[in-house]
């Protein structure tokens, strides 16, 4: 298997799914997901309800949660603004909190639920798992995905005493740019109109503080797990593809990638990795279950993901790494640095 990719090359969905073999257009249930079955499929079958008997991400349904939900969204709508995004970015980047494992930060995650999500109310970490379960299913040989997949949403610890404790606005639900209009396509988005920028004429409109085509790294988005988790990989020098950490980034900015707003602010390498995030999101949304996975019968598989190279270095000692590093720094990051330390500063 190979552990060390540069950047992914991109395979049509049709193409991956050869794996599953079998010439048969029957769907197979699995744990809530549902996977399509032929080879030729070119299309994905997603479940079409959640486990409240829902569409998935449906805002405007009828129900007690949705109430919470879009009370959530009011809040989240009112409270970020530019200063705001600009603070926490700020706040965060110093990565003062603690130092911890990747696996004992998915544990924190048991503690979890988020207020924000119309499709399941079970502890986050489960949800960490069924979406890395699901994708490696699909994509077995892809293990920077079956990783992306497994910490894509650690950031949400930021709703943890340790970590700062922020109120659910300012961690979970979808999210998007601010410094240039708000677009229709954000959910609940006549809450807007209580934000701060709102009326100010340097962010209203559409392209706002940004030019056309100025690529998402130059664009604040609103603050929350996403961009946190961007930012601890990024800092402590992750070796993910760019497609792993575009997922990281931009998973929550559904008005981009599910909606086609703001898409005059990428660039070529978004336009690239934006490929990714389809598949990706696919396998993040649907595999909300209520079947939840054993976390100690998968666990031996993801740690040992997270540590694949520590092994390695273990196996071959200091005299490899003493040649290594005379040869060139570069080559030691190639084979010593997997996706990231063992222990992280957050
Ligand atoms: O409610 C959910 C949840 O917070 C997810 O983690 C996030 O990625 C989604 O965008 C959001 O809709
Ligand atoms: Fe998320
Ligand atoms: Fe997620």
């Amino acid at each position: 298997m190979t552990i060390l990719v540069a950047q992914p090359e991109f395979v049509a969905q049709g193409e991956n799914l050869k794996n599953l073999g079998e010439e048969t257009n029957e769907l197979v249930l699995d744990g809530g997901f549902v996977l399509p079955k032929t080879a030729a499929d070119d299309v994905f079958l997603a479940p079409e309800i959640n486990s409240f008997g829902k569409a998935f991400r449906d805002y405007n349904a009828e129900s007690e949660r949705q109430k919470s939900v879009e009370e959530f969204y009011r809040l989240q709508h009112i409270n970020q603004s530019y200063d705001f995004v600009k603070r926490m970015r700020e706040k965060y980047g110093k990565l003062d909190k603690v130092e911890m494992s990747i696996w004992e930060c998915c544990e924190l995650l048991n503690e979890v639920v988020d207020e924000s999500d119309p499709d399941l109310d079970e502890p986050q970490i489960q949800h960490l798992l069924q979406s890395a379960e699901a994708i490696r299913k699909d994509y077995p040989d892809e293990d920077w995905l079956h990783l992306t997949a497994l910490i894509h949403d650690l950031g949400k610890v930021l709703l943890l005493p340790s970590f700062g404790e922020l109120p659910q606005w300012a961690v979970v639900g979808d999210t998007f740019p601010l410094g240039c209009a708000f677009d229709k396509a954000n959910v609940h988005h006549k809450y807007f109109k209580d934000n701060p920028d709102f009326n100010n004429p340097d962010y209203n409109t559409k392209n706002g503080i940004y030019t056309e085509g100025c690529g998402l790294d130059n664009v604040m988005i609103s603050w929350g797990h996403d961009d946190y988790m961007y930012l601890v990989a990024k800092e402590n020098g992750s070796t993910l593809p760019s497609a792993g950490l575009f997922i990281i980034r931009y998973h929550s900015f559904y008005p981009l990638h599910k909606e086609g707003a703001y898409t005059h602010l990428m660039n070529e390498e978004d336009k690239e990795n934006l490929k990714w995030l389809h598949i990706f999101n696919k396998y993040d949304l649907y595999s909300k279950s209520k079947v939840l996975v054993d976390v100690e019968k998968v666990k031996p598989y993801y740690v040992s993901l997270i540590e694949k190279v520590s092994a390695f270095l273990a196996s071959f000692g200091y005299v490899i790494l003493y040649i290594l590093v005379f040869v060139s720094l570069k080559l030691y990051n190639f084979f010593f640095l997997q996706y990231f330390p063992a222990k992280l500063r957050w």
